[in-house]
This record gives C-alpha cells, structure tokens and sequence, in this order.
C-alpha cells in the first residue's frame, strides 16, 4: 500500500493530498467540583443539579481522551508526536486540575459552573492554543463511564 502515492505525484507543498489520521491519547486525572448557580436559591439549586449540588464537594476520575486529527507527515510518518501531544496535556491540563477542587483552586472554575460540559470547553482551549493550527482537536470528557461529553460537538 502507497498512502503517499497521490502526493509523490504533486509538489512537496500539495499538503491537500495527504492522507489525514485520527491520533487518540487517553488521560486520566481525578478532581473535586460542585455544581451550583450563584444566581440562583438553593431550592432551584437542588432541584436542578441534585447530588451535585451537595455542599460537600465531591470527586470524580476524569477520563480525558484528546482526538488530533491532521495530514501525515510523510517524513515522520506522524500526525503529531503521541509523546509531545502527552507532554502538552500533562503541563497545561493535568498539572493544572488534578488533585484539585476546580471550584475553588482553579482560576477557569471560578466563575464558571464545572459541568464536564465546561470542563471540556476550557480543556478545548487551552490545548487548542499548544497545538499546530493545521491540526483539528476534538474533546471527550468522562465524567463517570457512563456520563461523558464531546467539545466541539460533531
Ligand atoms: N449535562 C450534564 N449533566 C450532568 C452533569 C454534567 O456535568 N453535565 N454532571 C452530573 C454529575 O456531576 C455526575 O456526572 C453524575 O453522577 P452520577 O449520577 O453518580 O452518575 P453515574 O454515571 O455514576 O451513575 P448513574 O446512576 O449511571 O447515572 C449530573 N448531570
């Protein structure tokens, strides 16, 4: 199999021509939240986020896997390097939320409800800025393994 054949045929900047891969890199980190609107009562509060609303903050293991999909590098053979795509995610994510109470010691959550939602939309951005522009990156957010959400939605 060639996957390069149609690109040996144009010049090296025919970069439309090569083959663009999906690259998936799974992380884990585990973090407290509460989900509460200040301008809201507490009644309204506890109706509409229930146990997640509780006073008490509780935890979660986070299961983040980051989607970078792009063009091959026929020279690499890579979409992007899977050990730079975790070292970006370890020193602008993880060392950033995990072990933390996203309400309380994160400046991102201050103002701004962590729901997975909004969790994967900050996620989204701050990697969005670390990675090559020509690259698209997709988020999805485990809450539990059940509940989980996708950023930017498809
Ligand atoms: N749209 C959203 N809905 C909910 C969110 C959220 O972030 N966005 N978050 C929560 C809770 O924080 C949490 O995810 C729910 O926990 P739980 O009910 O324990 O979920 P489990 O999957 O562990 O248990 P099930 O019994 O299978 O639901 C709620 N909603």
């Amino acid at each position: 199999m060639k996957p390069f054949a149609d690109a040996a045929e144009h010049t090296p900047f025919a970069a439309d021509s090569r083959p663009r891969v999906a690259v998936f890199r799974k992380e884990h980190f585990n973090a407290a939240h509460r989900l509460n609107n200040p301008n809201w009562s507490d009644e309204k509060n506890e109706r509409v986020y229930g146990k997640c609303n509780n006073y008490n903050y509780h935890g979660h293991n986070y299961d983040l896997i980051l989607q970078v999909t792009g063009p091959v590098d026929p020279e690499t053979g890579y979409v992007i390097d899977m050990k730079v795509l975790s070292d970006i995610s370890k020193t602008f994510v993880l060392d950033r939320f995990d072990h933390k109470n996203l309400n309380l010691d994160t400046e991102e959550f201050k103002d701004l409800n962590p729901s997975a939602e909004n969790i994967a939309i900050v996620i989204y951005q701050i990697l969005r800025e670390q990675l090559d522009p020509s690259l698209d990156l997709k988020i999805r957010l485990y809450e539990t393994e059940r509940n989980f959400v996708e950023y930017p939605a498809a």
